[in-house]
C-alpha cells in the first residue's frame, strides 16, 4: 500500500493503495481503499474467486474508466464516485453492499432491481441511466436504425437538466435518439395543426356557402324590342352571392324598405329593365305580387380591393339611404356582400325620362310643355335636395341623364341612383371616350354601358365627379328636353305646328322633323 497521493494506471489485477487516516480498515485483505487519487485505467474485475476477502471498496475521485464490473456476493462497501466509469451496470453483483455511490460517471442503461433500493444521489450525475431511483426510462426510436443487431429501440434516460454530467458530455448514441424523438414529435405535431386548420377553414367555408343563397339572374332575349324575361334562382358553388344577414336576410334595409328579405327577391319573378354603365337594372315582383321593386346590380362598376373601401361604400351607402324627397328615388336596401352589390329601390311605372324621350307611338301629351317643365321642375328641386342634403363629404349624383330621371304614376320626376358610381374606380376613364362630348344622340345615351354627353368634360380628367358636374348633366338634360321632338304616331314632315313653342306654353305639341 502506498502512503501518498499516487497517480499513474492500475495493471492488470494490480493496484495502488492509500489509506487515508485512522478510519482505514485494520485488514488490508479487507479493504481497498484509493480514494481522492489520480489513478486511471481500468479497474479489474472483481469477484468472489478473485478476491475471497474483500468487504470494502473504494476507489471514489480518480480517474478510472471502462466498465465497473464487480460481482462481490460479500461486500459491503462500494465507493466507486466521480470517475469516467462507463458502461451498464449490469455486471455490478453486490448483493450484500450497504454502502453504495456511483454518481459522477458516464454509466448507462437501466437501473437493475438489486440497486434500485439506494438514493437517487448515490447515481446522480450520470445522464444516460435511468429507472428507479432515477426518472423512468424512454423507449425511443434509434435514428442509426440498429436493425442490424435486431434492436431498433434505444433506452434513453429522462432526467433533469440539473443532473448533468459534470464534464458536459453526452451519450452520443443518446443524444441522437432524443433529437430524433423531438424531430419526429415537432413533425408530428405540425402535420396535426395543419390538418387541423385546413379542416377548420373547409368546414367554415362550406358552412358559409350553405348558409349563403346566391342571386343568379337567369337572362334569356324574349324579343326585339331588348326585353328579356329574368329569374332569380339559388345555386350552390361559385357565382354571385349575398349571404344572409341576421336582421334582413342579407340585406341593409331604410325607411320603407324595412319588409324586404333577400330571400323573397331570390324567389320574385323578375325582368331586365335595361342595362347601363354601371350594371343591369331588374323589375322584381315579390311573391304576393303586391309589391314591385327595381333592383339594380352593380356587377359593371370596380371598387378598390380591400376592407377598408367596401366600407367606404357602406359608409356611403348609409347616408344614402336616408335622403327622402318626393323628387328622388329613395334607396329602400341595399346587399354588398362577397363582391356582389345591390341596391333595391321602388319601382316606378311612369319609365324613365329618356323613355318619354324616345317614344314613338307613345302618349304624346305626356310630354307637353307642361309636363316636360314639371319633370324638369321636379328634378332641380331633387338635385338640389340632394347636393344640400346634411352629409359629409356633400351628396353628389355622379350620373345626372335623362334615364337616371324617373316618373312616378302621376308623371312626376324622381331622380334615382343618387351617388352610386362615388366610389367606382373604373367610371370615367374607362367609359368615357372624349368623342362622346355632347353627343346628346340617342344612341349614345342608350347604347347600353356607354357614356354620354350629359357628362362634365372635366371628369375626362378626374375620377370623381363634383356637384359641379352635377349641375353640367342637369344642364344638358335640360337642353335636351326643350328641343327634343317626340313624333305622333303616323307622323310625318308635312305636319309642322307654326306656333312658337316656349316652356309656358299651355298643352301645346312640338311636332318637329
Ligand atoms: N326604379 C325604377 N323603376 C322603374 N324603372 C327603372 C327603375 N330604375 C331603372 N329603371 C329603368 O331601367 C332602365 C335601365 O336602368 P339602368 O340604371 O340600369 O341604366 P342606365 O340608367 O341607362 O345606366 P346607368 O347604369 O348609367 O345608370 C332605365 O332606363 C329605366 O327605364
Amino acid at each position: 500500500m502506498q502512503q501518498g497521493p499516487c497517480s499513474g494506471r492500475l495493471p492488470g489485477r494490480r493496484v495502488a493503495v492509500r489509506r487515508r487516516g485512522a478510519a482505514a480498515p485494520a485488514d488490508p485483505a479487507v479493504a481497498l481503499a484509493v480514494r481522492n487519487n489520480s489513478l486511471s485505467g481500468a479497474l479489474p474485475p472483481l469477484a468472489d474467486a478473485t478476491s475471497p476477502r474483500l468487504r470494502h471498496l473504494l476507489v471514489a475521485r480518480n480517474q478510472l474508466t471502462g466498465g465497473l464490473n464487480v460481482s462481490r456476493g460479500a461486500l459491503l462497501t462500494l465507493r466507486a464516485e466521480r470517475n469516467g466509469f462507463s458502461g451498464g451496470l449490469g455486471a455490478l453483483r453486490v448483493p450484500t453492499v450497504r454502502s453504495f455511490n456511483v454518481s459522477g460517471n458516464k454509466l448507462a442503461g437501466e437501473i437493475s432491481g438489486e440497486l434500485a433500493r439506494f438514493p437517487s444521489s448515490a447515481f446522480g450525475g450520470n445522464l444516460a441511466l435511468c429507472g428507479r431511483p432515477l426518472p423512468r426510462c424512454v423507449r425511443a426510436y434509434s435514428a442509426l436504425g440498429d436493425t442490424a443487431s435486431g434492436n431498433s429501440n434505444v433506452t434513453v434516460a429522462a432526467q433533469s437538466p440539473n443532473s448533468a454530467e459534470p464534464n458536459g458530455s453526452f451519450s452520443k448514441l443518446s443524444m441522437t435518439a432524443l433529437m430524433a424523438t423531438g424531430i419526429g414529435n415537432a413533425v408530428l405535431i405540425t402535420v396535426s395543426l395543419t390538418i387541423s386548420v385546413a379542416m377548420f377553414v373547409y368546414m367554415k367555408r362550406k358552412l358559409r356557402s350553405a348558409k349563403a343563397p346566391s342571386l343568379f339572374f337567369d337572362e334569356e332575349v324574349s324579343d326585339g324590342n331588348k326585353r328579356r324575361t329574368t329569374t332569380t334562382t339559388n345555386r350552390d358553388g361559385d357565382g354571385t352571392k349575398c349571404p344572409a344577414a341576421k336582421s334582413s336576410g342579407g340585406l341593409v334595409c331604410f325607411e320603407g324598405g324595412e319588409a324586404l328579405r333577400l330571400e323573397s327577391l331570390l324567389k320574385a319573378s323578375a325582368e331586365v329593365l335595361g342595362k347601363g354603365a354601371s350594371g343591369s337594372t331588374y323589375k322584381a315582383v315579390l311573391e304576393d305580387g303586391a309589391v314591385a321593386v327595381a333592383v339594380k346590380r352593380l356587377s359593371a362598376l370596380r371598387f378598390p380591393a380591400g376592407s377598408g373601401r367596401g366600407k367606404a361604400f357602406d359608409r356611403h351607402m348609409r347616408v344614402v339611404g336616408r335622403v327622402r324627397h318626393r323628387n328622388v328615388l329613395g334607396l329602400r336596401a341595399y346587399c354588398n356582400s362577397n363582391g356582389e352589390r345591390l341596391l333595391v329601390y321602388d319601382f316606378l311605372p311612369g319609365g324613365s325620362l329618356q323613355a318619354a324621350l324616345q317614344a314613338h307611338g307613345g302618349d304624346v301629351r305626356s310630354l307637353d310643355w307642361a309636363a316636360r317643365k314639371s319633370v324638369l321642375l321636379g328634378a332641380a328641386e331633387g338635385l338640389n335636395y340632394i347636393h344640400t342634403f346634411p352629409a359629409r363629404p356633400a351628396l353628389v349624383h355622379g350620373n345626372v341623364k335623362p334615364s337616371n330621371i324617373l316618373l312616378d304614376e302621376r308623371g312626376a320626376a324622381c331622380v334615382s341612383e343618387c351617388g352610386v358610381m362615388r366610389y367606382a374606380t373604373n367610371v370615367q376613364h374607362s367609359i368615357l371616350p372624349q368623342a362622346a362630348f355632347l353627343d346628346l344622340s340617342a344612341s349614345a345615351s342608350s347604347s347600353g354601358g356607354g357614356w354620354h354627353g350629359y357628362a362634365a368634360p372635366e371628369l375626362a380628367s378626374t375620377t370623381r365627379a363634383m356637384q359641379e358636374s352635377d349641375v353640367y348633366g342637369f344642364g344638358m338634360v335640360l337642353l335636351e328636353v326643350v328641343t327634343t321632338v317626340v313624333a305622333r304616331p303616323g307622323d310625318g314632315c308635312e305636319e309642322e305646328e307654326e306656333d312658337d313653342e316656349t316652356m309656358g306654353g299651355q298643352d301645346r305639341d312640338a311636332v318637329h322633323c
